[in-house]
């Protein structure tokens, strides 16, 4: 099974411009994909990044600056065994990646908080992708059409996309890699605001 992650390298993590500047997106991003990148390799597989521009990683990298579903099938296309879980997983562990490469299905999918498609396993020829939205239920309807069969896998930890500055908590919370590290050094830690866990900067609630 070929493993590829995706990575937008030009202006990612859009989402968390409120808490982040623009080089502290790029920098968290990368922290992110070094985690993932690190707890796929401890499945014993070695995961390719699927890039919109070339990038500073010790894994082999293709560069494809079209957007995410047109990249990514392609990649299906090429090869029918395929996994594609997505940079920003922060909190994945090799239990759980193996978790969902193990599972034997046609159609394998890691569905993310708010309806997205975390990661995914196809084992058949004709599925495709269409990210964004509710990719996860588009997904479900495409795997149906190529009548192939699907699975789930639920896990806390591939359904955690870190996406927005109210996600950043679950890293400090559940991660201890590079991307909680990035955090720390950033500024961020963990503060409660009437009884609500957030990450702050600096001390500032
Ligand atoms: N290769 C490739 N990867 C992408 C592209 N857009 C997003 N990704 C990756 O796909 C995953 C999910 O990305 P999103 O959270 O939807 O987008 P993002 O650009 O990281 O963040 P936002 O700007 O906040 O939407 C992450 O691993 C991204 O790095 C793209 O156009 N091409
Ligand atoms: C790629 C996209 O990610 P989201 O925008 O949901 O974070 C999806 O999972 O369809």
């Amino acid at each position: 099974m070929q493993v590829v992650v995706p990575f937008s390298a030009t202006d990612p993590k859009t989402r968390l411009a409120d808490v982040l500047a623009p080089d502290e997106r790029r920098e968290f991003s990368l922290a992110m994909l070094e985690d993932v990148l690190s707890a796929i390799r401890a499945t014993g597989r070695e995961p390719r990044v699927l890039t919109t521009s070339s990038i500073d990683v010790d894994a082999p990298q293709t560069v494809d600056s079209r957007p995410l579903t047109p990249a990514v099938n392609d990649v299906l296309a090429e090869q029918k065994d395929t996994a594609i879980v997505m940079a920003d997983l922060a909190l994945a562990t090799p239990d759980t990646l193996e978790r969902l490469f193990s599972t034997p299905d046609d159609v394998v999918l890691a569905p993310g908080r708010g309806g997205g498609t975390n990661a995914l396993v196809s084992r058949h020829p004709d599925f495709r992708v269409d990210y964004h939205g509710t990719s996860y239920l588009d997904h479900l309807r495409i795997a149906g059409d190529v009548r192939a069969s699907v699975t789930e896998v639920d896990s806390h930890r591939l359904a955690t996309d870190v996406d927005e500055s109210s996600d950043l908590a679950e890293v400090l919370i559940h991660s201890d890699g590079s991307a909680c590290q990035w955090l720390r050094e950033a500024g961020f830690s963990l503060s409660v605001t009437e009884g609500r866990v957030e990450a702050s900067r600096d001390g500032k609630g």
